[in-house]
């Protein structure tokens, strides 16, 4: 890929008033994590709406709006200072969410190793969340093993409310592996996002930043009033028509206004 210019950042606000992300150096907080409370005492952005968390939804980006390249490649799109941007937002978060395509292509860690070393703290890892309505994660993906060796939280797996008995051994061993396994409404044949939101909201997840991928962005693009925030880093790239992409008919189906 040709670098044409330094990466781009573009922040947009989608309702006037609520861009929470003034810059600042990352927040050095305590090391808490406790799976049995949500309720961090973290700087975190604040929903307008009391009933759903907070969302971020932010990713990275080619200059034809590709976010992985043939076959879901994984592509580093984001420059050091736009991934160090990224660990920095993981720190403000409560919570971290991706779909299963992610989850399987990337195998993902989902944490703030990008971020410089504290002395006497760690920073706060947001809580990993995988939308996998069939419970597709592997046992042994780095979000599980690194919760097992205690670097990282406890993944959440929200999965389609199921009593086919596949699914119940996999949900079984999915919580013997470590995972939570929240069983949440589908809604033609996806998790529904407003349940999705208002579920987290009621266990504790004030705010949450979606990373992705294509199909999950599309989602949230689609669902009106789902999204408070949008952080795209924009590489000076062309990855080309055979990329991963989500959609370029999508921004005027949200209501949103870009300030
Ligand atoms: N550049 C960047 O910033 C990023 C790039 N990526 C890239 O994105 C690619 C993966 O994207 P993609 O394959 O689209 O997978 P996604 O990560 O978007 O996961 C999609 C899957 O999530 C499940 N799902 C459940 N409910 C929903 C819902 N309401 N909306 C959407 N999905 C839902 C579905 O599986 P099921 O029916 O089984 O539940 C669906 O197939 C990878 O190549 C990865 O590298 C990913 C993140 C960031
Ligand atoms: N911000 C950003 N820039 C890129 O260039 C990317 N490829 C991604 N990908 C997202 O980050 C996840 C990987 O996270 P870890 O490095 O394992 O912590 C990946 O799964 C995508 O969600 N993001």
């Amino acid at each position: 890929m040709e670098q044409l210019f330094p990466p781009v950042f573009l922040l947009r606000t989608l309702l006037p008033g609520h861009n929470q992300f003034a810059p600042g150096p990352p927040v050095a907080l305590y090391d808490k994590r406790s799976d049995t409370n949500d309720q961090y005492k973290i700087p975190t952005p604040t929903s307008p709406d009391p009933a759903k968390p907070y969302v971020t939804l932010t990713f990275a980006q080619s200059l034809d709006a590709k976010i992985a390249g043939v076959g879901g490649k994984q592509l580093t799109l984001s420059g050091k200072d736009s991934m160090v941007m990224t660990h920095w937002m993981r720190t403000m978060h409560d919570a971290i969410m991706i779909g299963i395509g992610t989850a399987l292509n990337d195998n993902p860690q989902l944490n703030t190793r990008h971020l410089p070393a504290l002395s006497g703290s760690k920073y706060h890892l947001p809580r990993p969340i995988i939308l996998d309505s069939s419970l597709r994660l592997p046992l042994d993906c780095k979000l599980i093993q690194n919760y097992k060796e205690g670097r990282g939280r406890r993944p959440w797996v929200i999965g389609q409310v199921s009593e086919n008995s596949d699914w119940v051994t996999r949900k079984q061993a999915l919580e013997a592996a470590g995972a939570r396994v929240i069983e949440v409404k589908g809604e033609n044949g996806r998790i529904s996002i407003p349940v999705l939101l208002t579920t987290l909201r009621t266990l504790g997840i004030r705010s949450l930043m979606v990373e992705g991928g294509a199909q999950v962005i599309r989602s949230f693009f689609a669902e009106a009033n789902s999204v408070n925030t949008i952080i795209v880093t924009v590489a000076p790239t062309f990855v080309g028509n055979d990329g991963v992409g989500y959609g370029d008919d999508l921004v005027s189906t949200a209501g949103c206004a870009v300030v």
